[in-house]
């Protein structure tokens, strides 16, 4: 089993009868709606709400339980990979570009569990990958204006072939930005909530409950000053 699948497991243990069930997005998240998976078969009863369209269909796949995110309210538990964690919990997510859905889910959840290896771990939020944020088709040149004057750097993101831009399966367009050092994430947090035509971004910060890290033969638990431990 490797450090991916340990997360997963361990995560799956949080599950409990009766729950709505928020499911990630990448290769970490899909161990965990694996072990979903393997419980439901078990005959234990939940349901589960996606992050994006690729998770639902792999729910689907697995013949999981499933509602619409637009008929949730609360999520009992989220549990979903990262692209960044810093000592204090603060994520990066949006390799994947459902950030919205991710951030609804993690915002709408009573537990928010964050599955890790310890690749992923960073001294500082932006340190190995730029800010994606998700933007109005319409406002990107607006946005990206603003986010300059800010310190930020970057462009729109592409796939396939240079003329192909991402769309998230929101129908946003992505920039992915480097900001300056001297721009402290918390500082960087605010200022992007406040940009009009930023529909969201990578930055989870008081999010996260606890980060399940896969470590050596095992996983380790970081939970965070508002992280009760789910029961
Ligand atoms: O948008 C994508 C999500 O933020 C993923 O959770 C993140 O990219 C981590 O993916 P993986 O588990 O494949 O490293």
């Amino acid at each position: 089993m490797n450090a991916k699948q340990r997360v997963a497991e361990r995560a799956a243990t949080f599950v409990s009868e009766g729950m709505v069930v928020g499911l990630g997005t990448g290769s970490t998240a899909d161990y965990f709606i694996q072990a979903l998976a393997e419980l439901h078969r078990e005959g234990m009863p939940f349901t589960t709400v996606s992050s994006s369209v690729v998770s639902q269909i792999k729910a689907h796949d697995l013949g999981l339980p499933s509602i619409s995110l637009d008929q949730v309210t609360t999520v009992d538990l989220y549990v979903d990979g990262a692209d960044e964690v810093s000592p204090d919990i603060t994520l990066l997510k949006g390799q994947g570009a459902d950030l919205v859905r991710e951030k609804l889910l993690a915002k709408a959840s009573r537990h928010f569990l964050v599955l890790v290896d310890e690749s992923k771990l960073v001294r500082s939020i932006g340190q190995n990958f730029a800010i994606p944020i998700e933007v109005m088709p319409f406002a990107w040149r607006m946005v990206k204006t603003q986010l300059e004057v800010l310190g930020g750097q970057g462009d729109l993101r592409r796939i396939a072939g240079k003329d192909n831009l991402m769309i998230s399966s929101h129908g946003s367009l992505i920039l992915d930005m480097v900001f300056p050092d001297e721009l402290d994430v918390a500082t960087l947090n605010e200022r992007l909530n406040a940009i009009p035509g930023v529909v969201e971004h990578g930055i989870f910060k008081n999010l996260a409950n606890a980060v399940f890290l896969g470590v050596a033969g095992g996983v380790e638990e970081r939970w965070a000053d508002n992280g009760d431990e789910a029961s």
